[in-house]
């Protein structure tokens, strides 16, 4: 850390002994204490005065003065590094019509004009005409936060997880390790399909399924970018964003999910992908739910309006297998909905439901008016649920 402040202020001191000198490399006294002041009052216009220090420093270029600065010898933030990579792109213009508020004075003694220092032809050296080569710097240097994304911790629904699961008798299915005979809940899969399939249904507690929509009549005609892509099961969102020096470019966030469903997929595969694994865990008496988050006009609706009538046709159907007919599985059905923290009986005209808590704290009791069980329906009837 002190070598790095030593380096630091040795850019800052070089500079001005070459504006000073006309080309040395080596001048001191009353034109170095002047420089270090223009320098202050420099880097102070911009809040960075700290990067100024009266310490010397001999043999650093100061042609390269900029890049040092902005390579992490001056300063150390992304902010400070843009702040100053404003400052000098001000310099570019000789001063004279920088938009930001930045205006090294040349009065007082030792003073220098403006064909000396910061603006001497010397000092711009290399750059050309600007003082700073905008291509020749590292983009990243210039942005606020790295803002690439790690992939997320592979899910326990990924193939290499699932075949470690195959190999611990711990995490066996629940019917599986109780001597629970098997039951055709895969709907005709072979059976070491069905094997695999139903312990990845048991492996993960949650699974996050994501699905595209396509772009919309109103985006298609103002002619918007799909900035979505989906690969596998992750996705990468392309960003538009502009440098600070206005070069337009796109940065890739890429998210990975236990499954990403492309924009051409139907709401078929999104009840396989996501509710019917779900659907014969109900019968090991665990308790399941699906719900959909997202933006307004994201596609929740489009896509959670079919799955409740896919998902009753595989538990009616699963309920009449000889397994479960002897057991008096009764299927019943509440729709109800949440808005503005009050509760709506969706089958009784969306009268509104009372909230009650278990006693034993174990649960929610509502009020349920209508409850139907499918097949028949009845009247005034008590929903418990955690
Ligand atoms: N995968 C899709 N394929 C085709 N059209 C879709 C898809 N997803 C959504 N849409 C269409 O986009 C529009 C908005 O979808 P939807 O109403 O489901 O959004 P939402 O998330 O429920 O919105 P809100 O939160 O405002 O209720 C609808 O016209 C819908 O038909």
């Amino acid at each position: 850390m002190g070598g790095q402040m030593q380096q630091r202020n040795a850019s800052a001191t070089s500079l001005y002994d070459q504006s000073a000198d006309g080309g040395s490399h080596h001048n001191a006294g009353s034109a170095n204490d002047a420089g270090d002041a223009v320098m202050a009052r420099w880097l102070q216009s911009a809040g960075l005065q700290h990067l100024a220090s009266p310490v010397a420093s001999n043999g650093i270029d100061q042609r390269l003065l900029p890049n040092l600065l902005m390579q992490g010898y001056g300063a150390q933030s992304a902010e400070e590094k843009q702040r100053l990579f404003k400052l000098m792109r001000n310099l570019n213009f000789n001063g004279e019509s920088g938009s930001e508020p930045f205006s090294p004075t040349t009065q007082g003694s030792g003073g220098i004009g403006a064909s000396d220092g910061f603006y001497s032809p010397d000092f711009r050296g290399d750059f050309g005409a600007g003082l700073l080569d905008l291509h020749a710097m590292d983009d990243t240097e210039l942005l606020t936060e790295n803002v690439d994304s790690e992939p997320f911790e592979q899910s326990p629904f990924m193939p290499a997880v699932t075949k470690a699961v195959e190999n611990d008798q711990d995490t066996l299915p629940y019917r599986q390790q109780r001597g629970q005979t098997d039951v055709d809940a895969s709907f005709g899969l072979p059976t070491l399909e069905k094997e695999i399939s139903s312990r990845e249904n048991n492996v993960a507690k949650i699974k996050v399924v994501v699905r595209k929509r396509p772009l919309n009549k109103k985006e298609l005609s103002r002619k918007e970018d799909d900035v979505v892509s989906v690969c596998d099961n992750s996705l990468t969102v392309h960003e538009p964003k502009l440098k600070v020096d206005l070069t337009a470019y796109v940065e890739r966030h890429e998210f990975c999910f236990d499954a990403v469903l492309d924009q051409q997929v139907t709401n078929d595969e999104v009840y396989r992908e996501t509710v019917q694994p779900i659907i014969p865990i109900i019968f090991q008496r665990t308790k399941a739910t699906c719900f959909a988050y997202g933006q307004t006009g994201s596609g929740k609706t489009y896509t959670m309006q079919p799955l409740p009538l896919r998902a009753a046709e595989d538990l009616v159907r699963l309920l009449h297998q000889p397994t479960y007919r002897n057991q008096k599985f009764k299927l019943w059905l509440s729709y109800f909905e949440i808005y503005g923290g009050k509760l709506y009986d969706l089958l009784s005209d969306r009268k509104k439901l009372c909230m009650r808590e278990d006693g034993r704290q174990q649960g929610i009791l509502l009020e349920v008016l209508v409850l139907l069980e499918l097949m028949r329906s009845l009247q005034g009837h008590m929903l418990y649920y955690n």
